[in-house]
């Protein structure tokens, strides 16, 4: 079963934009996991551009479902990590200025480095999901790393679908294999949405978690937040 994660980053983006507490995330993730979301994920960046640490503190306690707290592994990221202890931290090598994610880990460049990261996280009680390109080396590289699992970063796959999705998803296929050998779970975001998602289950099955969340709250706007989160369950069953 591939649980939905629905990440709330675009709630938080718009409530910013007032300065107000309209749309209120607490609600956001309450309501979301009342409509079927399986877990919800942030991604509290340093700049605090839409979910702040302090949503985040609000946010673990009332989730019931799979928190996962996604971001760079900064003094600020692990001190949030070890006050929440999220049911899993995704490690992403987003630098400060990243208008967006924009590439997974060098896993092997960084083995170090991602090695002390893990065994801090895991020792908290913590799964830790390293963000990775549908790259075989950088998922040995997360086995290396002491990881559990691994987020594919979909990005590449969802700007190709349409060109060939065959071809498109070859390289997760592959790379899912690898992680699946390596007793690995198998994540996979960003980018995902109400077109590519079920093809890209079809040729993952074995898929764990995916985390959705700049087309999910698009898509809101028009269809209704829970009719779109039923929607997006339907795409992984
Ligand atoms: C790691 C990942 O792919 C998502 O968390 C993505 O980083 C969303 O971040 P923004 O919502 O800031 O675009
Ligand atoms: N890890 C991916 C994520 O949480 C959401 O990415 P996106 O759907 O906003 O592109």
């Amino acid at each position: 079963m591939t649980k939905l994660s629905v990440n709330i980053n675009k709630i938080a983006t718009l409530r910013n934009s007032r300065g107000g507490d309209n749309p209120n995330v607490v609600k956001a993730a309450l309501d979301a996991e009342r409509f079927g979301a399986e877990g919800i994920t942030v991604h509290p960046r340093p700049d605090e551009r839409h979910i702040t640490y302090q949503d985040v503190l609000d946010l673990s306690e009332v989730v019931t479902t799979e928190f996962n707290i996604e971001g760079y592994p900064d003094e600020r990221f692990m001190e949030i990590i070890k006050k929440v202890k999220p049911a899993q931290a995704t490690l992403v090598p987003d630098p400060p200025t990243a208008i967006t994610s924009n590439a997974g880990w060098d896993t092997v460049k960084h083995e170090g480095f991602l090695k002390e990261i893990c065994e801090a996280i895991k020792a908290e009680g913590v799964r830790v999901s390293i963000f990775v390109d549908p790259d075989p080396q950088f998922v040995v590289g997360a086995k290396n790393c002491g990881a559990d699992r691994i987020e594919l970063y979909t990005e590449p796959y969802a700007a190709n679908f349409h060109k060939g999705k065959e071809e498109a998803v070859s390289h997760y296929v592959a790379a899912a294999a690898k992680a699946q050998e390596l007793g690995l779970g198998i994540n996979a975001g960003h980018d995902l949405d109400l077109d590519n998602l079920k093809y890209l289950k079809e040729q993952l099955p074995q898929l764990d978690e995916v985390s959705i969340g700049h087309a999910l709250v698009c898509d809101a706007l028009y269809m209704g937040f829970e009719n779109t989160i039923q929607l997006y369950l339907r795409q992984l069953k």
